[in-house]
Order: structure tokens, then C-alpha cells, then sequence
């Protein structure tokens, strides 16, 4: 007998998203958007993702993750979003999401050749923007002699309240306690730099239960052109978005204070409020790294990260960026208190 609910979980549709859903028809969900057309893949339908087009009416674009009403081979609504993953829109316009209803953002950083703190503080920043759970993922741990423990300590310094899990997929470690974030009902991404392992990770956590012909393969090599969404041997769902992978998201100002806390904190003894702690008259930031009680790394860390969002905001629109930021603030509020 097909079962609508449990088959809709294993799509990642939460309780959540129940509750938000208004209309008497079950839910489609957007795996990638062409313009004019999305796919969708709607469970009642089978399992191959089908296209659909977007009616001319809808509030809001449809962005892969979404839930939406599909009538007559055209999509009518596009549900409450309870997350949302953005990139900066181009000059004078307004931040552009990326996907919806994501709840746990895997950052890959590789381990070999040594940590890369900027990029760990910088993807930490973003992951809390988008109102989902970070998850820092440090993967090829076999190219150190510890199995990244130290340089996972490092990384937990630098990015509070981010669980941190050492992964390899050459020797299998870490992917247990990764799976465990990754159960059903969740819906992952990942961000990281080109080389990171990401695919090579994909194929670990989508297990073998997956037929091979569905995975696209292109010339024998592993493409994701033709599917969008993962269903990971630990219940949950990947989506890979195009142009997310290594996308830059937003930055916001709290997300910067939540990851440079220790900044934020001498920040506070500072002569003047606005105090950029290059070169100001009273700067407690300075002080505290010449006598060594914060770590230069973690001042200049703090100014490029900072310096970014202070350019945009000269840039962009002040209203678009602030309707944002007042939408995330609830999520990621949220996210705080779960922890
Ligand atoms: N030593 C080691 N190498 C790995 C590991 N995982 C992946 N690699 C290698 O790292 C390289 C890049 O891996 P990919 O999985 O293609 O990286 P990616 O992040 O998907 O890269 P893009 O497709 O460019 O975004 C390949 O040569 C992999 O064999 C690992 O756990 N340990
Ligand atoms: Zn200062």
C-alpha cells in the first residue's frame, strides 16, 4: 500500500512543514529550478523527478527544498519556508535564496596541508545565516597522523557551538558520527572549496541501496546533473544546488559576533563604539592581542570577514539586507537554543 506520509519523510518533509501546509492535495517537493520550469519530485508520482511549470501568479519563486501544490502540471503555492539559504544579490538588489527548508549545512574543509582557519571561521559565519545547523566537516583525516583530532580541537575554538566531526572517506572515520546528523526528516547541503571530497563523501553517505543508473553516470564518471536529491542510507535527504556548493552566502553582522565572541568581547572595552580596531585611539582588541591575550589570527579573521560585510552594506540596499536579517534572527535564534 503506498503511504503518503512515510513516503513524503523519506523525501524530508517534517512536522513542521505540516503544520504550515494549507491546501488539500500532499506536497511536491522542488529539486531544481530552470527558470520557467522546476522539477519536482512528488512521491505519489514514483521516484524520478518530474517537470513542471511555475504559475505566473505565485508571491514568491520556487527554490529547490521547496514544498509546493502542484495541480494540473503547474505549481500553485509555494509553502512557508523555515529556513533559507541565501547569497548577496548583485548591486541595488535584494539577497537571492538559494534553497529552502534545509536543516543541517555540512562545511567541508580538508585537512591536508593544515587547517585553513579563515575558511573554518568564514563558513561558520554563513552556516548560521541560513537559519540551518552547521556541521563542520574536516574531512581527509588520513592525511594526518592523529586522525584530525588536534586540528578538530583547533577548529572548535574558532567556530563556538559548531559540532566539529574528523572524516575519512579513505579509512571510514568519523562517517558514523557524521550519519547521526543526517537521520530522517533532515535535509542536508554541503558548502566547501573544489577538492574538498564532497562527491567522494556523497557516495559514502548514499550508501548502495541507490540503483546505479539513477546516479547519472556520464562517461563513466559520476555526474549530478540529472539528480538533485539524495537519499542518504541514514534517512535523510542531500540536496546538491547548483552554484551552492562553494557559493558565497551572506554574511550577517551577528553571525560575525557569534563566531569572533572572543573579539566581541574586548570589543566592549573599546574607547569608541564603532571602534574598527585598526589604528583607533583605545582599541581593547589591539591591546589584548600585543600582550598576547587573543591571537592575531583571530583580529585579522574578524576584519576580513567584517570588512565584507561593511562593503556590502555600503553596496546593497540597507532595507533588503535589514527584511534578511529579521527573518533569520528568529531561525537562527532558534538554532541557538536547540543547542
Ligand atoms: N586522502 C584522501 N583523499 C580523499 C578523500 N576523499 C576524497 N579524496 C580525494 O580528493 C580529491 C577530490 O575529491 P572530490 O570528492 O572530487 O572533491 P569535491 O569536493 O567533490 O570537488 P568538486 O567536485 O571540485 O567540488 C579526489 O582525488 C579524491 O580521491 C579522503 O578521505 N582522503
Ligand atoms: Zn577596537
Amino acid at each position: 500500500m503506498f503511504d503518503e506520509r512515510a513516503e513524503l519523510r523519506r523525501i524530508g518533509w517534517t512536522s513542521e512543514d505540516e503544520q504550515h501546509w494549507s491546501w488539500n492535495a500532499p506536497p511536491a517537493r522542488v529539486v531544481i529550478n530552470h527558470g520557467s520550469v522546476c522539477e519536482v519530485l512528488d512521491p505519489a508520482a514514483g521516484d524520478e523527478p518530474r517537470t513542471v511549470s511555475v504559475a505566473g501568479t505565485l508571491d514568491r519563486t520556487p527554490v529547490a527544498g521547496d514544498w509546493v501544490l502542484v495541480d494540473d502540471g503547474r505549481i500553485r503555492e509555494v509553502a512557508h519556508r523555515r529556513t533559507a539559504l541565501s547569497r548577496p544579490g548583485a548591486a541595488g538588489h535584494a539577497p537571492q535564496v538559494m534553497g529552502a527548508n534545509i536543516d543541517t549545512v555540512l562545511l567541508v574543509v580538508p585537512l591536508e596541508g593544515g587547517l585553513n582557519t579563515g575558511m573554518v571561521e568564514r563558513l561558520s559565519v554563513m552556516g548560521w545565516d541560513s537559519g540551518a545547523q552547521p556541521v563542520l566537516v574536516l574531512s581527509k583525516s588520513d592525511t594526518t597522523d592523529d586522525g584530525g583530532a588536534a586540528r578538530a580541537a583547533e577548529a572548535e575554538q574558532l567556530s563556538p557551538g559548531v559540532p566539529v566531526v574528523p572524516i575519512s572517506t579513505r579509512t571510514g572515520d568519523g562517517l558514523e558520527q557524521l550519519r547521526a546528523h543526517l537521520g530522517t526528516g533532515t535535509t542536508t547541503v554541503m558548502l566547501g572549496p573544489s577538492g574538498a571530497g564532497k562527491t567522494s563523501l556523497l557516495n559514502e553517505l548514499e550508501g548502495t541501496h541507490e540503483p546505479v543508473a539513477a546516479l547519472g553516470r556520464v562517461g563513466g564518471r559520476h555526474t549530478t546533473t540529472t539528480r538533485r536529491l539524495h537519499r542518504l542510507a541514514a534517512g535523510g535527504v542531500l540536496l546538491d544546488i547548483p552554484g551552492i556548493r562553494s557559493l558565497e552566502l551572506s554574511a550577517s553582522q551577528e553571525a560575525v559576533e557569534d563566531v569572533f565572541a572572543d573579539v566581541a568581547r574586548f570589543a566592549a572595552e573599546c574607547r569608541y563604539g564603532d571602534c574598527r580596531h585598526s589604528g583607533d585611539g583605545g582599541c581593547a582588541v589591539e591591546e589584548a592581542v600585543a600582550d598576547g591575550r587573543l591571537p592575531a589570527a583571530r583580529l585579522s579573521g574578524w576584519r576580513k570577514l567584517q570588512g565584507e560585510i561593511d562593503y556590502r552594506r555600503r553596496r546593497n540596499d540597507p532595507a533588503a539586507m535589514a527584511e534578511v536579517r529579521q527573518q533569520w534572527k528568529a531561525v537562527s535564534k532558534q538554532a541557538r537554543r536547540n543547542r
